[in-house]
């Protein structure tokens, strides 16, 4: 039987699902999966499942690609570390990429390492054509965000306004791509993902809005370019275990693992 060592740095909504979403089928693999947390739990109850707390235990249990999803700062505290022992790594806190300096650093390591950064479309699709598209220039790219208020408790939305009461739908923010997934780390992702495959972060422009009559995550894109126009609406299911995050996203990181060891990969 083939094997095939997961790394993971984070264990919360994405990481539990991701790891049951593996377990009910390894496509016929010996999957070992080992999960860097802050704080190792006393059991856990799967066979294949390691916690580790630092980064070196990580890399000795030689994974063959490691997924984050943690959060921006876990990207920017083990990522390079990662990509520069030479193995693949699968971000999910693309929003990291936004800080200074962050993604030239992310590239020597993995040029360093010979290792490969994934950014994987999490919540929102449409990706691939955005990036294809660059290819022959993008004249405007626009990203909305529109979450229930629930999903924006516990970050800045709170010194904006107050949720709880909130009767219509209310920006929190309109501006660069850059500028916005910085200012809400854990909703805003995709803004980044969004301005990497199109017109960049500073070029990209975004509204983030909590809305009170939508019950789901939902994510606008519209692009113009020489390709001609797209125009993307997805209404995201929340995860069962954060309203944040959309299970779509859970998904495509399991499709980005899956493909790993796929013979055909879309
Ligand atoms: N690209 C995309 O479309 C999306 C990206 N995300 C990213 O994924 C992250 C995780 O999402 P969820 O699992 O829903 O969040 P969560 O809050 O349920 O779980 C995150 C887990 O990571 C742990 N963690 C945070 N920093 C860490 C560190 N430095 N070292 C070790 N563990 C650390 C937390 O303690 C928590 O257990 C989000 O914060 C966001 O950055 C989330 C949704 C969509
Ligand atoms: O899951 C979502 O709907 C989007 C999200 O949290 C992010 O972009 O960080």
């Amino acid at each position: 039987m083939k094997s095939f060592s997961l790394g993971m740095i984070g264990f919360g909504a994405i990481g539990r699902s991701l790891v049951d979403r593996l377990n009910k089928d390894t496509d016929g693999l010996d999957l070992t999966i080992t999960a860097l947390v802050r704080h190792a739990p006393e059991s856990q109850g799967l066979s294949n499942l390691t916690f580790v707390t630092d980064v070196e235990a990580l890399l000795r249990s030689k994974p063959e690609l490691v997924v984050e999803c943690a959060s921006q700062e876990a990207l920017a505290q083990h990522g390079p570390a990662v990509l520069t022992a030479g193995v693949d790594l699968v971000a999910a806190s693309i929003g990291a990429l936004s800080q200074p300096g962050f993604e030239q650093r992310l590239e020597s390591a993995a040029r360093k390492g010979a290792a490969r950064l994934f950014l994987p479309a999490g919540a929102v699709a449409g990706i691939d054509g955005l990036t294809a598209a660059k290819l022959a220039g993008l004249t405007q790219v626009t990203y909305v965000s529109r979450k229930p208020p629930n999903a924006w408790k516990g970050t800045h939305a709170e010194t904006l306004c107050d949720l709880d009461s909130l009767k219509d739908e209310t920006l929190l923010f309109e501006g660069t791509a850059r500028e916005g997934s910085r200012l809400f780390p854990k909703n805003a992702n995709v803004a980044a993902t969004v301005a990497l495959a199109g017109l960049g972060l500073d070029d990209t422009r975004i509204k983030v809005i909590a809305d009170p009559k939508v019950d789901r995550n939902c994510h606008e894109v519209e692009a113009e370019g020489a390709f001609g126009t797209l125009a993307l609406r997805l209404a995201n299911f929340p995860s069962p275990d954060n309203p944040k995050t959309s299970f779509l996203t859970i998904l495509s990181l399991e499709r980005t693992v899956r493909n790993r060891w796929s013979r055909i990969v879309i």
